[in-house]
């Protein structure tokens, strides 16, 4: 796999007479995980499908490495998790995740180590329906990750997932998406999970989004919740806090 950056040049979207994104730019590097945090309804979602390709921007331009959203995902570099799981409903939980591959085009790799990973062991020949709402979640992460996306999107993909699940899955999935040099993008409305999962933290205004505080987080140490007390970690996390205060 390569490492691909993401930019977004001047880029701009309404929806009828709503103004969602004001002219945005930003180069996220490639191998980096970035976290969008702004108020509700802010426009980070727009952001987040337009970097997927699902919605076009109405002025500007994005590119992921040299090429645009849609000629990535064709390819198959391009996977996303989103808040609402969307699961095919007469597949088993197994067959959901081998699916991210099969669109993907890519060889399905071990499904049963990504359900052990996301804890739905026990669980792999459950249909959708049969499962928690926090269960489809973690479903639908660990299709994102089975095609080993270049560029990995998540809209709130912990929303739903219980506290200590949602901790276990803080420490793990990082460090596999970092090995695999993926470039994220993570929207989240956990102050502490974007400062522990991410390597920059973008605070936006309320709509529509422009930036107004770009945040590097520079923590030494693991990525783990054991973090939270550290003066860096509450140093960082303060800067966030601080910048969404102003907006
Ligand atoms: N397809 C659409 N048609 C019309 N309006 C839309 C559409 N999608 C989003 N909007 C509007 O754009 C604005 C930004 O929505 P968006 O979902 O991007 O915000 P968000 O920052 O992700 O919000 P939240 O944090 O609450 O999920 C909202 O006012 C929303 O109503």
């Amino acid at each position: 796999m390569v490492s691909i950056n993401i930019q977004c040049n001047s880029v701009t979207k309404r929806f009828g007479a709503t103004e969602v994104v004001a002219p945005f730019s930003v180069t996220l590097a490639a191998g980096q995980t970035t976290a969008l945090v702004g108020p509700s309804g802010c426009g980070k979602s727009t952001i987040l499908r337009m970097i997927a390709g699902l919605e076009a921007p109405d002025d500007g331009t994005i590119t992921l490495g040299s090429d645009p959203p849609k000629t990535v995902a064709r390819r198959g570099g391009l996977a996303m998790a989103f808040q609402d799981p969307s699961l095919l409903p007469w597949r088993s939980v197994r067959a959901n995740i081998a699916l991210g591959a099969e669109l993907a085009r890519k060889p399905v790799g071990d499904v049963d180590a990504l359900i052990d990973l996301v804890g739905l062991d026990g669980f792999a020949d459950h249909r959708p329906a049969e499962l928690s709402g926090g269960m489809r979640q973690r479903a639908a992460i660990a299709r994102s990750l089975v095609s080993a996306p270049d560029v990995l999107l998540l809209d709130e993909p912990f929303g739903a997932v219980d506290a200590m699940t949602r901790r276990r899955l803080n420490a793990d999935l990082p460090p596999l998406w970092r090995s695999r040099g993926a470039t994220v993008v993570l929207i989240t409305h956990s102050v502490q999970e974007a400062v522990l999962l991410s390597d920059r933290v973008l605070v936006l205004s309320p709509r529509p989004a422009r930036i107004v505080a770009d945040i590097p987080i520079e923590l030494t140490g693991p990525r783990h919740a054991d973090q939270f007390e550290t003066r860096d970690f509450l140093a960082s996390s303060r800067r966030v806090f601080a910048a969404l205060e102003d907006t």
